[in-house]
């Protein structure tokens, strides 16, 4: 039986923050940031460069003349690449720029104000880095501010940068248009999967959201380090915003077909990450896609991701209406806390969704 671990249990080490190893103006990344299995002959870059994120426009979702379409088009992104942009989604460029503005000036803060913020021993929140348990792992070239931000009433606000001046109030604001498009966007996967059950949906205007905050300074070596590991995300779905000066640098690559595939930033676009959540209620039908996010030697990147997690009291498993017709449930149905459990006590690189499989 497997060690069960809840999150806050788990002893997340401090490390270094990158943004000051960067500004050292090295010429090698130290060794700690040195993947050795980054580039594995299996997998390499799409060659031709040729394959292409599909794109999502929710005013045709809306629109009753070109719904079917675009729905079909939706189910379609979801199974076959569990990863899309989302395009007119009517969260206004003014909250995305607020957004991404207040980000990039909290970590033009000086480091000792930062730090204020720091991730403490025991809480995931904060100034710091997740994911990071031993001292021998290989160190992400990475910086981020990690915050549960929905449900409200339970807010940690001594982790939520002060600074810069409304940091906060543009973060809330922020995060209720995140919770609009999750619900939107779902019910329209309701529509693709054929679900007609409201819950599939509406259960995520009682969810949880958390954000990070993601830096990946410039790095002298870029080949040899990796701004995130490859992974699935572990959440109902994920809504990245890309963050850099224009022109924007690509930085996420996502796994389709063997081969990573760079998701080229779009202005004003989100990316929609199919997480194991949804690809457990989808009852595998969708697929939460490995990806990973590479860094630049010359160019910072930052990207500014929210986490969408449906209402805590349901039950994590297939939609009822997935296999009632004959289809077998290929997940078990757990609690939320199960789910979690199962992910947190899942050693590096098992892919921790196998085991909720029948
Ligand atoms: O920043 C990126 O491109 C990827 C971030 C990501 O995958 C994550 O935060 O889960
Ligand atoms: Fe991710």
């Amino acid at each position: 039986m497997a060690e069960v671990v809840a999150a806050e249990k788990i002893r997340w080490l401090p490390v270094p923050r990158v943004q000051q190893l960067a500004s050292q103006q090295l010429e090698t990344v130290p060794v700690m940031y040195v993947m050795d299995d980054i580039h594995d002959i299996i997998i390499t870059v799409d060659p031709n460069q040729s394959l292409c994120v599909p794109l999502i426009d929710m005013t045709k979702l809306e629109n009753p003349e070109s719904q079917a379409m675009e729905v079909y088009k939706l189910h379609s992104a979801c199974k076959e690449w569990g990863i899309f942009q989302l395009i007119n989604h009517g969260v206004s460029d003014e909250s995305l720029r607020n957004m991404r503005k207040k980000v990039k000036e909290f970590f033009e803060l000086p480091l000792t104000e930062k730090e204020g913020w720091a991730q403490k021993p025991g809480s995931s929140e904060g100034y710091g880095q997740l994911f990071v348990t031993s001292e021998h792992q290989k160190l992400p070239w990475n910086d981020m501010v990690f915050l549960k931000v929905i449900p409200f009433e339970s807010t940690k606000f001594e982790f939520w940068p002060a600074k810069p001046h409304q940091f906060r109030e543009t973060l809330v604001s922020y995060i209720e248009g995140m919770r609009e498009v999750t619900v939107s966007i779902m019910k329209y996967m309701a529509m693709g999967l054929k679900i007609i059950d409201e819950e599939f949906y509406e259960t995520y205007k009682e969810g949880t959201y958390d954000m990070r905050m993601n830096l990946y300074p410039a790095c002298p070596e870029p080949e040899k380090a990796i701004g995130i590991h490859p992974h699935i995300d572990v959440h109902g779905i994920t809504l990245l915003l890309e963050c850099a000066d224009s022109p924007q640098i690509p930085g996420l690559h996502v796994l389709k077909d063997s081969h990573w595939v760079f998701v080229q930033p779009i202005e004003g676009a989100l990316v929609v990450d199919i997480g194991g959540i949804m690809e457990i209620m989808s009852n595998g039908i969708y697929k939460a896609p490995l990806h990973r996010a590479v860094v630049n030697k010359t160019k910072e990147r930052l990207s500014i991701v929210t986490v969408c997690n449906p209402s805590p009291s349901l039950s994590i498993g297939p939609a009822k209406e997935l296999t009632m017709s004959g289809s077998p449930a290929l997940y078990k149905s757990v609690t939320i806390e199960e789910y979690f459990e199962c992910f947190y006590s899942s050693k590096y690189g098992i892919p921790f969704i196998d085991r909720l499989k029948i």
